[in-house]
């Protein structure tokens, strides 16, 4: 069920169009991802829903209630919208248990206990409730920024960058532990980020934003597999684009004959992701009917993600710097410059239509 909709949203700052006719449906307990490279209007968007800004064209809808209709406004402070940004934004001279209960009227019943209990959900000790913020990792800082726009009981709630400052360690942690603190509240969220990788893995949809203009909008399985354009799958991840001649849904490219999802004839572009690529090491002469081949031209270690350039067979004009093939792999059995290897392709080609 759709909780929060967003329809042909508008927003100028003179000359640029920071949002372009953007329409976009939230389902009631989601976590939404909205992804785009820096100036695509994610964070205008992001503050288009909370009320700090005023749309030119365009409705939002939360729950029933109607938010924004393009000039026509509800205040920010009537949306009953949380926002956890960046830097956490705490109070600093206030303590921990303070800046919770910030968000709490000062009646509350059981005030004390309501903090707790905040601080339980998002895994801070009771021991930490008189420290101030500076006494507190960034972790443990966004914590308290989650619990202090929890405790208003917000029916939806925005992230904005809200993991960016801490450490690629920290992240992962926070990030899993944030969208199991939503997903058993059963809190609507969005959460607006660079990070591809985060998008994926935090959100149940993700929409893809590019100068105001939403692109795609879909499971991430869906729009990791099925990006509409090469700009879309680069922005999801490592790309192998490729010139193939479909037919019968199969696709004929350097790396062989691939199955595809198209029943499309013709030439066309097809893209694979580099883990659907298995190199096996062969001896150097080796070459039949039966495979495909390369001679590995450059390795790149990087750990979890070493890069290894590729020579295809019969393509002897391949230089370092415009190899036919890239791709990316763990450093396990990273094959040595000057190897051959066999080519294999695991699963479908995604055709772009
Ligand atoms: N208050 C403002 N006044 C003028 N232009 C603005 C204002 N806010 C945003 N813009 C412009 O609108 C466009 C979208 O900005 P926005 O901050 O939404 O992008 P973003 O995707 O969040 O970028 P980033 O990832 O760098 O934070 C940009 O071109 C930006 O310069």
């Amino acid at each position: 069920m759709t909780f929060l909709t967003v329809t042909g949203i508008s927003k100028c700052y003179g000359k640029v169009a920071a949002l372009d006719d953007v329409t976009i449906d939230v389902p009631a307990g989601s976590r939404t991802a909205v992804v785009g490279s820096s100036g695509s209007g994610k964070t205008t968007l992001l503050r288009l829903i909370a009320g700090f800004e005023v749309p030119d064209t365009g409705r939002v809808v939360l729950d029933g209630s109607v938010l924004a209709n393009g000039p026509a406004v509800v205040p920010a402070h009537r949306r009953s919208i949380g926002i956890v940004a960046q830097h956490g934004a705490l109070f600093p001279h206030l303590t921990v248990s303070d800046n919770i209960g910030f968000g709490l009227e000062r009646n509350t019943p059981q005030r004390d206990k309501r903090i707790l209990a905040l601080m339980d959900l998002v895994e801070l000790t009771p021991a930490m409730r008189d420290r101030r913020p500076h006494q507190l990792s960034g972790g443990q800082q966004q914590r308290v920024a989650l619990a202090r726009a929890l405790a208003r009981q917000p029916k939806l709630m925005l992230f904005d960058e809200p993991f960016s400052a801490l450490d690629a360690g920290l992240r992962e942690g926070i990030r899993s532990s944030v969208a199991e603190v939503l997903r058993t509240q059963k809190i609507t969220a969005i959460l607006v980020t660079h990070d591809q990788a985060e998008a994926l893995s935090f959100a149940d949809q993700v929409a893809i934003l590019r100068e105001g203009k939403l692109l795609q909008v879909g499971s991430p399985e869906d729009l990791y597999l099925n990006p509409r354009d090469p700009y879309t799958a680069a922005f999801l991840g490592d790309v192998i684009i490729l010139d193939a001649q479909l037919n019968d849904g199969w696709a004929v490219c350097p790396l062989g004959r691939i199955e595809t999802s198209s029943l499309r004839s013709g030439p066309a572009k097809i893209m694979l992701r580099p883990e659907q690529v298995v190199l096996s090491p062969v001896s150097v002469d080796a070459n039949d009917d039966t495979g495909f081949y390369g001679n590995i031209i450059r390795t790149e270690f990087g750990g979890a993600s070493c890069s290894i350039a590729i020579s295809l067979a019969g393509k002897s004009h391949d230089t370092l710097d415009k190899p036919s093939l890239v791709i990316k792999t763990t450093s396990i059995n990273l094959p040595a410059v000057g190897s051959r290897v066999q080519i294999v392709v695991l699963g479908k080609a995604h055709v772009f239509e």
